[in-house]
């Protein structure tokens, strides 16, 4: 198959528990299109970090393959990780910047452990990256002193600070106000169509997923995909299940309420006297 029309990544019907006891990922098959931005939806605890930590080579499947542009992932195979880790970016929930370096330093840190590159190239890669944020500027700043929003551009700017041809963003909006989420997820956008890394999304949060990706996944607890397709696919999709999920109705097929005994069972109601 041509390059361009391979995937990027290929999750080839996985399936995946922590332990013997519980599935998290069932037989999932999933295709990451190079160059575009995927987001990948679901509740909590449906699978979403731990596919990540698949493609990542953290966790190696109980079945199936993960396939990293053509090249199948193999836990084992140490020299592969380090190769195929040197070409992804994560930015991880929250962004964990280390508080004790400044900006600077933060951005620089996967440049210096990672290359051999001489100081003044860092300085000016560094400085790009931050350009690319918008936050040249704020270099110098402490962590403690800067801001929710600007703490994850810092994080994003050393996610894409060895140019990664796949970026993995884990809840990148996640504790960010409404402007801040807005930048934050037109950053995403603008740094794939820039760059042209592929880009795997993770999120709760269903607009600003919609607004930026090409191509949604959605999830289900059980390890299940639901459903996938373009954002308007999804958004227009008559299956209850995205429905409930995309316009978050609090009741659908995943209930409200948890299964119990009846109403009448636990509060006596409607009992004979
Ligand atoms: N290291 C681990 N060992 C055992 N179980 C784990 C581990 N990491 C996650 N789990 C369990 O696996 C399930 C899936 O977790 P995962 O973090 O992938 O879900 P998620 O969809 O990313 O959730 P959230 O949206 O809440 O972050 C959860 O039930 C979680 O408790």
């Amino acid at each position: 198959m041509n390059d361009s029309h391979r995937p990027f990544i290929e999750i080839d019907h996985v399936t995946f528990g922590y332990d013997s006891r519980r599935t998290i990922l069932n037989d999932i098959s999933l295709r990451f299109a190079r160059g575009k931005v995927t987001a990948v939806l679901g509740g909590s605890g449906c699978g979403k970090t731990t596919l990540l930590r698949l493609i990542g080579g953290v966790h190696a499947p109980g079945s199936g393959r993960v396939v990293f542009d053509g090249e199948m992932v193999n836990i084992r195979d140490k020299a592969q990780l380090q190769r195929l880790r040197r070409r992804l970016g994560m930015l991880f929930q929250f962004g964990a910047l280390f508080t004790d370096l400044n900006v600077f330093d933060n951005v620089a840190f996967p440049l210096r452990e990672m290359t051999d590159l001489p100081e003044p190239l860092i300085r000016d890669i560094v400085l790009m990256k931050l350009q690319a944020v918008g936050l040249r500027g704020a270099s110098g700043l402490r962590i403690s002193e800067v801001s929710g929003g600007m703490a994850r551009r810092i994080a994003l700017a050393r996610a894409i600070a060895l140019d990664p041809e796949l970026i993995m963003y884990d809840e990148p909006f996640a504790g960010l106000d409404l402007v801040s989420m807005g930048v934050t997820a037109r950053l995403i956008r603008t740094l794939t169509d820039v760059t042209g890394a592929t880009t795997l999304l993770i999120s709760h949060d269903i607009p600003q997923c919609m607004a930026i990706s090409d191509w949604v996944v959605l999830l289900a607890t059980g390890g299940r995909v639901v459903a996938q397709g373009t954002p308007a696919e999804l958004m227009a999709s008559a299956d209850p299940e995205v429905r409930q999920f995309v316009r978050g109705e609090p009741d659908g097929p995943v209930k409200f309420h948890y299964p119990a005994a009846s109403v009448e069972q636990d509060f006596g109601v409607g009992a004979a006297s």
